[in-house]
């Protein structure tokens, strides 16, 4: 039976990963608004992501992959089992791993109790704890769902439960062997930031984007690609009006990037990056450290704003850095 045989596999050797994707949760959620879903983002995001992982010639219907009954359902969902036979499947070469952010999930309560600064002994840490994990995973569990209704196979695996923890905020203990797994069975894993135990400081959080880094360390997917609310990392915070999208990105191998397109004066040097007071985990300045030490592995990082063309061409790896109608920054290898 095709079952057995999947079980005999061995999990230590993983798949080809083609793509690591980070949901940012600029992307998918309201910032400013506390434990609010950005749903057409999300749905939006979605679709593209079904669009990327197929084979173009595939035919047939997707079929849903959430059967539980949603808010205001006026009665269970129907199963068409028997379409499931003729679904198109995901492309063999598609391993995808998906990963999020908290954005206005998560973020409140770790920073109004604390939790990033570790401290397990006080009750007000503690509960923020258990109201940060609350938060984050009813958001994992939304966008599996969103996931799966797309016909995505997804399964959440949040950090915490599957055993991950750091030390003074570095990842210590992050066995992938379930995400192996779980790849190998046609799973699609969904991580996301969370709140974890510390060696030193007991608790604290873990960002979305470092286990990206993590993932791409462990697995050396094809590219990766950030999605988040703008369309890259500019040479000052977005908002100001002569902002410039910085293209593209080159890291040596000591880890030091410069800017290569547009030519800037000083290279780029004096990035300016400004980080929301909530934000527990560095925002873009954490992003761009992570995405630079994916480039040194020599996989490509694409940084571009959710639910365009340009994060379709992203998630798809179309991405040509000699041309300029790609709206991103491309942060690659000076090799
Ligand atoms: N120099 C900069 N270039 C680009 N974005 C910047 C810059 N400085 C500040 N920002 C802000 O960084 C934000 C994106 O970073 P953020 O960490 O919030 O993204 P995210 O990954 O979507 O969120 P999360 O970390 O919650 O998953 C943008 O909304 C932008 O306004
Ligand atoms: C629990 C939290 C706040 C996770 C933060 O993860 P990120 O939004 O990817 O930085």
């Amino acid at each position: 039976m095709e079952g057995v045989a999947w079980k005999q596999r061995s999990p230590a050797t993983c798949p080809p990963i083609r793509c690591i994707v980070k949901l940012g949760g600029a992307a998918i959620t309201n910032k400013g608004e506390l434990e609010s879903i950005d749903q057409d983002s999300l749905r939006s995001t979605c679709a593209q992501l079904r669009q990327a992982m197929s084979d173009p010639a595939a035919k047939g219907k997707v079929m849903g992959m959430d059967w539980s009954r949603r808010f205001g359902d006026p009665a269970d969902p129907v199963v068409d089992a028997e379409g499931f036979a003729d679904m198109p499947g995901i492309g063999l070469d598609s391993n995808f791993i998906v990963v999020h952010g908290a954005g206005s999930f998560g973020h409140f309560q770790a920073s109004r109790s604390g939790v990033h600064k570790g401290g397990l002994h006080s009750t007000l840490v503690k509960a923020g704890f258990v109201a940060t994990r609350i938060s984050v995973t009813s958001l994992n569990q939304e966008i599996v769902r969103a996931l799966a209704r797309e016909g995505i196979p997804s399964v959440g695996m949040p950090p915490f439960a599957c055993g991950w923890s750091t030390q003074q905020r570095n990842l210590a203990s992050a066995d992938a062997s379930q995400i192996i797994q779980s790849l190998h069975a046609g799973f699609v894993p969904v991580l996301h930031g969370d709140a974890v135990f510390d060696e030193l400081l007991d608790c604290t959080i873990l960002s979305g984007d470092v286990i990206i880094r993590h993932l791409a360390q462990l697995l050396t997917p094809k590219y990766v690609v950030f999605l988040t609310d703008v369309h890259g990392v500019y040479d000052r915070p977005p908002t100001d009006p002569d902002a410039v999208l910085l293209r593209e990105i080159e890291v040596d191998d000591n880890g030091g990037w410069s800017v290569v397109k547009p030519a800037l004066q000083d290279n780029g040097k004096g990035v300016e990056i400004s980080v929301a007071s909530h934000d527990t985990t560095g925002g873009m300045e954490t992003k761009i450290l992570e995405a630079a030490a994916i480039a040194r592995l020599g996989v490509d990082v694409y940084i571009t704003k959710v639910d365009t063309e340009h994060s379709l061409r992203a998630l798809k790896g179309a991405v040509n850095t000699c041309s300029d109608d790609w709206l991103g920054t491309v942060i690659r290898s000076a090799k």
